[in-house]
Order: structure tokens, then sequence, then C-alpha cells
């Protein structure tokens, strides 16, 4: 019998294990209305430290404005949103918010084409300003290291002297998830990395996000049901600006409720 990491982690949660309070990040209530619209309904989502979770829902069930509410993009009407446990973000503007930690990475890619690999990594480090990211590369062999470190968790370390313009769509995600990994961010929110992707690279994206998750809480947004097994994590499924469903995949695609709003269409 297989066993999937999603099933390993509903039993951490059944053993009490699983808390708000020591977790990566906590929705806590959040609710977001447009237009007296609700986009998120009393939202409630704990992601822990090393957790890759996938994030799936129809057209409008709320995910990219729950992404939206975790970067500070959007501020919710109500609830919280803790980091650590313990740091509100919803009291900090986008930049704070990102130097804490939280990384995004949108769907369409969007790398320096005539630069090189290695020089888009680079740049990834001179964007951040913080006083922090100075002290931390200081020395021009942490650099160094960094760089190629990230090279190789990104498999692009043969291609490292290219211009960008020349990698495969999906390697330029890669890149993209790579200049993310320049700035040590503790939580990565990636939006539907498989899109356009050969399958060769789809499967090869899902080995990176789970080595990824074992430093990193990871999240990712998810339209595609193969790539969301390749994953083989715990699983939220998204309906009206709430959780509808969570646990393996197996889990939620048994749920009537997830095949009659999504899954069976
Ligand atoms: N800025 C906005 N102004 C008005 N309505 C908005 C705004 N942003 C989102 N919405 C609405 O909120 C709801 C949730 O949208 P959201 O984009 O978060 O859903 P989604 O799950 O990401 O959908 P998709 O899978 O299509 O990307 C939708 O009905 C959308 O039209």
């Amino acid at each position: 019998m297989t066993v999937h990491t999603a099933d390993l982690l509903t039993d951490t949660e059944v053993s009490g294990r699983r808390s708000p309070h020591g977790s990566a990040l906590y929705l806590d209530g959040v609710s977001v209305s447009f237009d007296g619209f609700r986009a998120l309904n009393n939202l409630s989502l704990v992601v822990d430290h090393g957790e890759l979770r996938a994030v799936i829902g129809p057209n409008g069930a709320g995910k990219t404005t729950m992404m939206d509410v975790m970067t500070g993009k959007t501020r919710p009407d109500t609830g919280k949103v803790l980091l650590d446990g313990c740091i509100d973000l919803t009291r900090l503007d986008e930049a704070r918010i990102a130097t804490l930690g939280i990384g995004r990475k949108f769907q369409k890619p969007s790398v320096f084409e005539t630069h090189t690999v290695i020089d888009n990594l680079e740049l990834a480090l001179a964007g951040d300003r913080t006083p922090f990211a100075a002290l931390k590369f200081r020395r021009t062999t942490d650099k160094a290291a960094r760089i190629e470190a990230v090279l190789e968790d990104i498999a692009l370390a043969h291609r490292a002297h290219e211009p960008a313009g020349r990698l495969s769509h999906g390697q330029k995600q890669w890149l993209e998830i790579g200049m993310l990994l320049m700035q040590q961010p503790r939580v990565l929110l990636v939006d539907e990395p498989a899109a356009g992707m050969t399958d060769s690279e789809t499967s090869q994206t899902a080995v990176l996000l789970k080595r990824l998750a074992q430093s990193h809480a990871v999240i990712v947004v998810e339209h595609d049901m193969g790539f969301v097994r390749d994953l083989d994590c715990r699983v939220t499924v998204l309906h009206e600006g709430s959780v509808l469903a969570e646990g393996s995949l197996d889990h939620v695609q048994s749920d009537s409720r997830v095949v009659d709003v999504y899954l069976g269409r």
C-alpha cells in the first residue's frame, strides 16, 4: 500500500500536533469583500513549517484573493494572517511582508530575457535592499555559494551562462523560483506553476517543489489534478471564499461536494 504524505499529515492533525500558533502561516477567519461581494468568507487555514500545500477550487473560489491577502496586496475586512504564529501580517504593508520572507511566484514568468541565468539570480538579490540582505551577502564568496546552491536546486547549473531568453517556458519558471530563493524566503506562494509546461517539466517541477518544502512552507495554487497528485501533499479545496474540504487528494476527490462544485465539471 502506498502511504501518501498527505495522509501522514492527517494523522499529525488527529494527534493534535498541528497547532495554528506553531505554524508557518495561519489565516484566522479572513473575510474580503469587493463592492459587497464576499471573495473570502471567514477563511481559516493552517500551513505548517516545512509543509507543501496545494490549494484548488473553481474559478472565482478566492484562491488569488487568498494569496493577495497573504502578501499584503489586499487588506482583509476582518480576520488575521499570522506568520510564525505571532506576526499579524494584516497590519503590515507589502514591502515589509516581503522582507519578512513571504515570496510569491506569479503564473507568468518575468525573467530578464537578455541577461544570463546567473545574472538574473544576482539581480534578484540586488532588489533586496534591506540591511539584513546587505549583511548576509557582504562577502562575495557567500553570494557565489548561494547562487551555486540555487542553480543546483532549480536544475539550471548547466545553463548558468546562457541568456534566460533561450530557456524553455518551464526552465524560465524554475529560474523565477530560483530568483525567489535568492531572497531566502520562509514561505513560498506559487501560482499555477505547471501551466504551459511539458509533461516532463511538470513532473520535474513537482520534484523541485517537494524538495523546497523540506526547508520552506510552500503553497501551490493549481488546476492540473495530475500535477497535484505528483505533489503528494495535503490539499485544500476553496469554494466561495471558504474551505470546502481538506486532506489527501484521494480524500477530497471522494467528497461529493467537491465533485459537485469543481471536479465533476
Ligand atoms: N479587485 C476586485 N474587484 C472586484 N471583484 C474582485 C476583485 N478581485 C477578485 N474579485 C472577485 O472575487 C472573486 C474571487 O476571485 P479570485 O480571483 O480570488 O478567484 P480564483 O479562485 O483565484 O479564480 P481563478 O481560478 O479564476 O483564478 C471572483 O468572483 C472575482 O471576480
